[in-house]
């Protein structure tokens, strides 16, 4: 993905423990093929946060996987269907662009029936995708005997074969019992490119929260100044983590914010005489933020200029237009 920082070249020669990766995966396969509840379960393992808005990536996140070598965050990307128009075909383009963009495609095929078209479909399009590791997942292990088991393996090593592809894993899981998914994680996290975790760590991440709190912090830092930096405001929330060693009665949320203002000019039009203003700005947001998720806030404003951001398409996709 485009907002991950390259470290390959980076990587110290001489490193005796394995760098630290992250990147997306998604899960791709006919319905009901139990895409959800195996995201569900390997998200169940760690903290997880899940959103419902398209992000940056322009993926919906279901799942983020935080363990101490990797980061592995699942997204949802739409399903492929058999083209019946040119518009179905378009559609399709799209699916296969989006595959392409992630890190790792994991295509689940229930143990318990046949391979059948729709999976041979969505298989020969995974194998356009050349540059992108697959892995072959039999979900709903527990259903089946062994003897089933076994021959779905192969059905599905043999369809790469006739494809002229190679799977990266083919793994059988158990989402509902809980068998193999750990082990799922664990073959996915080396084909992640090295890269610092890409979101923060913590349980309240949900991106909606955060657009929505920096829309209110934007809000207020607008009030009273709209006619003199109508557009030149831009916040983003770099943070949202609960306050440690707090008792479970009285929790308080930090919340670390930047405001964007396109001059130094600006500056002081938002801070005000002796950061009145800021202040004014912080204390409103505030309690709307308070109001908003049900908790009391502690709120770090800081303004920042970052030159003629509405100019510069890096900085307008830093700051999330
Ligand atoms: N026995 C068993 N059932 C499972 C397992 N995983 C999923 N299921 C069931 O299979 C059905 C479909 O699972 P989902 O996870 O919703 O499948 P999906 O691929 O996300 O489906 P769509 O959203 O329609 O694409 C549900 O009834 C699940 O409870 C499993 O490991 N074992």
């Amino acid at each position: 993905m485009s907002a991950r920082p390259n470290q390959e070249s980076a990587a110290p020669q001489a490193e005796t423990t394995s760098p630290h990766r992250a990147g997306f995966a998604c899960f791709v396969g006919r319905p009901n093929a139990g895409k959800s509840t195996l995201t569900n379960a390997l998200v169940g393992q760690k903290v997880a946060i899940t959103s419902n808005r398209p992000q940056t990536t322009r993926h919906t996140v279901r799942g983020i996987v935080h363990r101490d070598d990797a980061q592995l965050i699942l997204v949802d990307t739409p399903g492929l269907h058999k083209p019946r128009t040119l518009l179905g075909e378009r559609l399709n383009d799209v699916v296969r662009t989006t595959w392409a963009e992630v890190d790792v495609i994991g295509f689940c095929l229930p143990a318990d029936q046949k391979l059948g078209p729709g999976d041979k479909y969505i298989v020969k399009e995974l194998a356009g995708i050349r540059k992108t590791p697959k892995i072959a997942i039999i979900t709903k292990t527990d259903l089946v005997e062994s003897k089933a088991l076994a021959e779905q393996l192969l059905a599905v090593s043999a369809l790469a074969d006739e494809l002229g592809f190679e799977w990266a894993e083919i793994i059988p899981v158990s989402a509902v019992k809980d068998q193999q998914v750990g082990l799922l994680a664990d073959l996915i996290a080396p084909l992640l490119p090295v890269s610092p975790p890409l979101y923060p760590e913590g349980d309240l991440t949900d991106e909606p929260e955060m657009v929505m709190v920096a829309e209110l912090i934007r809000e207020a830092a607008l009030e009273g100044v709209r006619d003199e930096l109508p557009h030149s405001i831009a916040v983003v929330v770099e943070e949202m983590l609960p306050r440690e060693n707090r008792p479970a009665d009285k929790p308080l949320l930090d919340i670390h914010a930047n405001v964007y203002i396109e001059r130094p000019s600006q500056k002081g039009i938002i801070i005000g005489p002796k950061g009145q203003r800021l202040k004014d700005v912080g204390t409103k947001s505030r309690k709307h933020i308070e109001a908003l998720l049900g908790t009391p806030v502690f709120l770090d404003l800081h303004v920042k200029v970052a030159k003629d951001w509405q100019r510069d398409p890096k900085q307008l996709r830093k700051l999330g237009f």
